[in-house]
């Protein structure tokens, strides 16, 4: 599938099964799936651009590599997303953070759209949309929906990021957003007729805030 990739590190697959386990507390979850927020920042920034800079070692001047100033972006999917969010702030504090609200209505899974804050110079910015479950697609679609349509942000500068995909939520994504580059920690093998991802971690919203 093009523009996707699973990141599969050791660490990041030994802690999603952590968050997958339900006896996992709602302390532990949140600590880990953060944890996990950080590794995939640190894979889904290895092309941010580079310049040259001029330093001084304690024994000699040398021209080294420092970040080219990009500016970057963090968009969670409320409630979920958020609990990605501070621990990618960590790897990349210099990061704007901006929200878009959604929720999925419980029979019909259509998209509920509340709230949208986004930095002021949006459009400029590298953004990471994240949300940890890319079930139906529904979401994500409606979050980069906002975004390209509505501010104008360009497909290519826009990453969706999420900790397990669904086949189903990446197919219907990459039809209605192809320039969009996705990452996930883990594809899943189905949705359930409840639309949950299997074998999944349950609602993540839920488990993160302990809701239910
Ligand atoms: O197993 C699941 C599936 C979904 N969620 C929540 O729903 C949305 C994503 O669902 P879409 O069908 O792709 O819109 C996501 O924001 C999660 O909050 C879940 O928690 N667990
Ligand atoms: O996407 P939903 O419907 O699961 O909502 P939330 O992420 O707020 O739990
Ligand atoms: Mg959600």
């Amino acid at each position: 599938m093009a523009n996707f990739t699973v990141v599969n590190h050791p660490l990041i697959q030994h802690k999603l099964t952590i968050i997958r386990d339900k006896n996992t507390s709602t302390k532990a979850f949140r600590e880990v799936t953060n944890e996990i927020g950080m590794l995939m920042a640190y894979e889904i920034t290895r092309d941010l651009p580079l310049e040259d800079v001029v330093i001084e070692t304690p024994l000699v001047e040398t021209t080294q590599k420092q970040l080219a100033g990009k500016k970057l972006a963090i968009v969670p999917i409320l409630r979920a997303g958020l609990g990605m969010v501070d621990g990618m702030v960590d790897l990349i504090p210099s990061a704007r953070v901006g929200h878009i609200g959604l929720y999925r209505e419980h029979d019909t899974l259509d998209i509920v759209e509340y709230f949208v804050k986004l930095p002021q110079d949006i459009t400029e910015r590298r953004i990471f949309v994240v949300d940890p479950m890319l079930a139906t697609g529904g979401s994500a679609i409606a979050a980069l929906d906002q975004l390209t349509n509505k501010y104008n942000c360009k497909p290519e500068n826009i990453t969706f990021v999420c900790l397990v995909a669904a086949p189903e939520g990446i197919k219907a994504l990459q039809a209605a957003h192809p320039g969009v580059a996705i990452f996930t920690a883990a594809l899943d093998d189905r949705l359930n007729e409840n639309g949950y991802i299997l074998p999944g971690l349950g609602d993540a919203g839920d488990r993160i805030f302990g809701t239910k």
